[in-house]
Order: structure tokens, then C-alpha cells, then sequence
């Protein structure tokens, strides 16, 4: 069995007036350990929701996900705080760094509980900001906060590493770095990262692509 295992997943949330929408719908697939996945599609396909699931940030409507042989999709909310605390690392799509930490501070304290973390002054150099470390968020721009928001995901080093449009606020040549960057954390160490972007153009380094359209998926081995 692989790694990472969706089984005809779906995620149904209700909108007003009793409208449901299926931000994910009967999505399958595998993913291995130590590959590097970019997940592709438009505004609303539903990919914030299928990292979520993931990530044991939200709960499915039906199906099943299996992690490491772990059925993730069932477990208790203790088991599911133990899960995200010391397998998963996100990059948000909104940073949420704490306002009154330095950079550096910010990542240290996600160090702080997990089992094998990484130094966070090499993780800060990592992603460009050394010079930068002792200041606090609102110091910083919006593309080195995104920054510091990946060197703390990195420095935790989680199984698994899930990013939400970790490019967004950065300029075409700091996103590439942070590609690389990224694809190294899967090549170099064998973490399994998965990468949610609208650009098209990062998937040149993914070994597999996720494609989705309105809740479905489309997969793409590179
Ligand atoms: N908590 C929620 N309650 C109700 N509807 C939601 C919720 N979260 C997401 N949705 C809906 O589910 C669908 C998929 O949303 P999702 O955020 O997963 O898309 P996305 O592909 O990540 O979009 P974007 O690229 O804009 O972030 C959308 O129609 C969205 O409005």
C-alpha cells in the first residue's frame, strides 16, 4: 500500500438555504513517501480542502484516509492532535505568524513540541531572511512573512509537509528557490511534500501532479 492513500473521498459542506456544496467529490489517490506533488486548479476547485483533510485540519463526509497504513479518517480528536502535532507541517495560505514574536521566535516555537526538529536559524537562512531574523511580522513584507511561515514548517521536519500557495505574495525568481527549496525537503530527506498553487509553471518540479476541477481530480505522473 502506499504512503499517503484517498479512498473515494468527499467533503460536503452546507450553505445557506440548505445548499450543499462537494468541495471534494469521490477523489482517489496515492501518493509514496519522498515524492513532491503539486496540486494545480482554478479558485474553488477544492484544493485548501483536500489539504485540510489531510492534514486533519477538517473532517470527511465520507470515504476513507489512510496515512503511513494509519486509517487518519477515523481517528479521535486526541489521536488527530498528536497526528498534526508530530507528523504534518503546514504553510498557510494566510501566514499566521504570532505578531508579537521575531521571525526567528516564530519558528522556534513551532520547534518546540515536535520530535526531531531541525535548527530554526538554518531554517530562517534557508529561506533568505538571516538578516531578518529579530524582526517581527509587521517589519517584514508580505513575501518574507510567506517565508517565515515555510522555514517554520521545514524546521518542525514533518512526515508530511503541506503548502498552500507558499509562492503567492513572492517574486518569480524567489518562488523558484522556494520550489527548489521545497522539492530538496522531499528529495534530500524523503518527507512527502504536496503543494497547492495556481501556477501552472511549478509543475516542472513535481514528480506527480494533482489536477482539480470542481471537487474531482485528474493525476499526472511526471
Ligand atoms: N468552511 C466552508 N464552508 C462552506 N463552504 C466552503 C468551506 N470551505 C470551502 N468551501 C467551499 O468549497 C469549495 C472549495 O473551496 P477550497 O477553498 O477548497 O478551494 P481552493 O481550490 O482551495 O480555492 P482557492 O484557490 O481560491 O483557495 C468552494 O466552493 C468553497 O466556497
Amino acid at each position: 500500500m502506499s504512503y499517503i492513500n484517498f479512498e473515494n473521498v468527499t467533503k460536503e459542506y452546507v450553505v445557506g438555504n440548505n445548499t450543499k456544496i462537494k468541495a471534494v467529490n469521490q477523489v482517489n489517490f496515492e501518493i509514496e513517501q519522498g515524492e513532491f506533488v503539486v496540486i494545480l486548479g482554478a479558485s474553488g476547485a477544492g484544493k485548501t480542502t483536500l489539504l485540510n483533510l489531510l492534514g486533519g485540519m477538517d473532517s470527511l463526509s465520507s470515504g476513507t484516509i489512510k496515512v503511513n497504513k494509519n486509517l487518519i479518517s477515523s481517528f479521535d480528536a486526541k489521536k488527530m492532535t498528536l497526528y498534526r502535532r508530530n507528523n504534518v507541517g503546514f504553510v498557510f495560505q494566510f501566514y499566521n505568524l504570532i505578531p508579537d514574536l521575531t521571525a526567528l521566535e516564530n519558528v522556534e516555537l513551532a520547534t518546540q513540541d515536535c520530535d526531531n526538529p531541525l535548527d530554526p536559524k538554518k531554517s530562517i537562512c534557508d529561506v533568505g531572511l538571516e538578516n531578518r531574523q529579530n524582526n517581527f511580522p509587521s517589519q517584514l513584507s508580505g513575501g518574507e512573512q510567506q517565508r517565515v511561515s515555510i522555514a517554520r514548517a521545514i524546521a518542525k521536519n514533518p512526515d508530511i509537509l503541506l503548502c498552500d500557495e507558499p509562492t503567492g505574495a513572492l517574486d518569480s525568481q524567489t518562488g523558484q528557490h522556494i520550489f527548489s527549496l521545497l522539492k530538496s525537503v522531499a528529495t534530500d530527506r524523503h518527507k512527502t511534500v504536496i503543494v497547492v498553487t495556481h501556477n501552472a509553471e511549478f509543475a516542472e518540479f513535481a514528480d506527480r501532479v494533482i489536477k482539480m476541477k470542481d471537487g474531482q481530480i485528474e493525476v499526472r505522473n511526471n
